[in-house]
């Protein structure tokens, strides 16, 4: 039976959540999967870093973080010591889930880099690093023979990524429309049930879907990563951040949603992109009052939906989470079952 020491990086909602399903989900995996997971690292802002080879007793470090006590006093120390924990521990996998910067990705890139150069595979839902240094990290992870797998950086625990990328072979994909901010959605819907703004927000947060910074959402930086990330994925599109047009959803007004309801008409922060006759892409990010019986816009609460316009097909429209704790810790675990799958695909076939 495979064991895989993982490090867990960041340890707030999602990092803590996959903590609590090793634990929980521990014996399907290993009877179902053919493999189990240890934890052998952490590291957090607040808390400091605890590594310890022979597995973390996860209980224990499940009830930290309330107040003001680090690892230092459980054996670790009160610094991060990002660098030297990733690079020397003694995880196959490193789970990057640290705060998105959208500006340059740091210091999640580093942490990323770190891992795949020390010969760790990684699984990030961080966004920054995926979306502005996506093809550097692939290519970095393939030369050290190891993984970088990111489904959560869009939909969280949906899968979107990895099912276009495999279940869409021998179709031609023009190019993508979506709801993929839950935060905004949730927001725009309490609005619309007569909440004002400020508190639609705070119950975004305290459902754990908001970023730390409720901006990233509010302002459509979230949604921007996340177009930017399918483009050069799926349509291999090869755009930077500033390519990807970017407006949110702070100048939607109580009045504009009163207005579209009275209109048949529902506000929603669209993100999409769509390949040009001359083989380039448009891609951005803007809200939109969506006629009723658009598909998108009976999408609520912190749903996601991302529609594929496909040329055999036609649209092909996958819709389920799009935030949330326990959602987006199990993407992380659908990363490490892809790795496992792939690792088994290689022995088999040695
Ligand atoms: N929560 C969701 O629904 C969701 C969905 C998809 C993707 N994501 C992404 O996943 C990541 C984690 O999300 P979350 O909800 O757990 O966020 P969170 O704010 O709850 O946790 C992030 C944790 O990272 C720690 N951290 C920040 N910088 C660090 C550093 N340099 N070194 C060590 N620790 C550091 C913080 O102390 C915090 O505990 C974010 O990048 C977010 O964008 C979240
Ligand atoms: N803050 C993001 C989390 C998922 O990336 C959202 O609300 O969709």
């Amino acid at each position: 039976m495979t064991t895989y020491d993982i490090a867990l990086i960041g340890f707030g909602g999602v990092n803590r959540t996959l903590a609590e399903l090793i634990p929980t989900r521990g014996e399907a995996l290993r009877s179902e999967l053919g493999f189990g997971l240890r934890v052998v690292a952490i590291t957090d802002l607040r808390l400091g870093s605890l590594v310890q080879p022979e597995g973390i007793d996860l209980p224990v470090v499940l009830n930290l973080g309330q107040g003001s006590e680090t690892f230092a006093e459980y054996g670790g120390s009160a610094d991060t010591n990002n660098e030297s924990v990733i690079r020397n521990c003694t995880a196959n996998i490193i789970c990057e889930a640290t705060f998105t910067n959208p500006e340059d990705g740091e210091p999640a890139v580093s942490h990323v880099r770190w891992a795949l150069e020390s010969g760790k595979s990684v699984c990030t839902t961080n966004k920054g690093p995926v979306a502005l240094r996506g093809a550097e990290l692939t290519s970095l992870a393939a030369r050290n023979g190891v993984h970088f797998e990111f489904e959560g950086a869009v939909m969280s625990g949906t899968p979107v990524i990895r099912l276009a990328k495999k279940m869409f072979a021998g179709l031609k994909l023009n190019g993508f429309e979506g709801i993929l901010n839950g935060t905004s959605n949730y927001v725009l819907g309490r609005m619309e049930a007569g909440l004002d703004f400020e508190a639609a927000i705070s119950e975004a947060q305290a459902l754990g879907y908001a970023e730390a910074n409720p901006a990233a959402d509010i302002e459509g930086y979230d949604v921007q990563l996340k177009v930017l990330i399918l483009a050069n994925e799926l349509l291999d599109a090869g755009l930077e951040l500033k390519d990807v047009q970017r407006q949110g959803i702070s100048t939607v007004t109580p009045e504009d949603i009163r207005t579209g309801a009275l209109e048949g008409r529902r506000w929603k922060l669209v993100g999409s992109a769509r390949r040009n006759p001359d083989g380039s892409v448009t891609a951005g990010v803007s809200p939109v009052a969506l006629p009723l019986d658009h598909g998108l816009a009976g999408i609520s609460g912190a749903t996601n939906a991302l529609s594929f316009d496909t040329d055999l097909l036609g649209p092909v429209t996958v819709s389920g989470p799009g935030a949330g704790r326990v959602e987006t810790a199990y993407a992380l675990l659908s990363d490490i079952i892809t790795m496992h799958a792939a690792s088994t695909e290689v022995s088999a076939n040695a």
